[in-house]
């Protein structure tokens, strides 16, 4: 049967970038999405650089594009913990992330992210986290926000990062973070990755 995007994806990883460079991993899959075919990655103009973070969630690994372009910036220490509920993404991202050299900083865990919330204590020993990167359904922003204040994994300056604000559009995520006297947020306009459309990310911070 005819290959999937996703196995496409990694080819392109495997040909075009060498072991252990986490930039030409990143490179060779911007390339791809450029000139092969599109692919919802974050891609290489969404990106916010500020942070220094020691412990990362990201909700949504696809082939593990931002979990690449995040965890090559993570000082020795610092982990990334990532989610992907499809089974094939996940194996496929598991290449990639092992391609680019950084499995000792990425922990990739299959399932749905409202079971691995809760359970960040008692499986990760993770109290809070630094940095959330949201970027999975997007029915799922605003619940699996809401689970992760109650299981009291954001602390006073956690930072939530979402992807794909306007397209395709999370509005009841927006209202909650832009409304709530809990966050400070603010809109980084961008476009659909490897598009003209417009798209940006939501960074808000926890205000405890
Ligand atoms: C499968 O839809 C692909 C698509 C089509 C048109 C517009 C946007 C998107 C899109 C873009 C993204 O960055 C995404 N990130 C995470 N989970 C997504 O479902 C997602 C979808
Ligand atoms: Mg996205």
């Amino acid at each position: 049967t005819r290959s999937t995007r996703p196995q496409r994806l990694l080819k392109a990883v495997q040909k075009n970038a060498t072991r252990g460079d986490p930039q030409s991993v990143i490179s060779a899959i911007d390339h791809f999405c450029r000139h092969s075919e599109w692919a919802m990655n974050i891609g290489d103009e969404k990106v916010v650089n500020e942070l220094n973070p020691e412990k990362v969630l990201e909700l949504g690994t696809y082939c593990g594009y931002s979990t690449v372009r995040i965890a090559r910036l993570l000082p020795p220490g610092a982990r990334l913990i990532t989610l992907e509920f499809n089974g094939d993404y996940a194996a496929i991202a598991r290449q990639v992330i092992a391609w680019a050299g950084l499995e000792d900083k990425v922990q990739l865990v299959e399932g749905a992210s409202e079971d691995w919330i809760p359970r960040m204590k008692e499986h990760f020993g993770i109290e809070t986290f630094d940095l959330v990167f949201l970027d999975h359904w997007k029915d799922r922003y605003l619940p699996d926000t809401k689970l992760m204040e109650d299981c009291g994994l954001l602390r006073k300056g956690t930072v939530l990062l979402a992807d794909n604000v306007i397209c395709p559009g999370v509005p009841d995520y927006l209202q909650y973070v832009r409304n709530s006297l809990s966050y400070k947020s603010c809109y980084f306009k961008s476009h659909l990755e490897y598009t003209k459309a417009e798209d940006g990310l939501e960074k808000s911070v926890f205000l405890g």
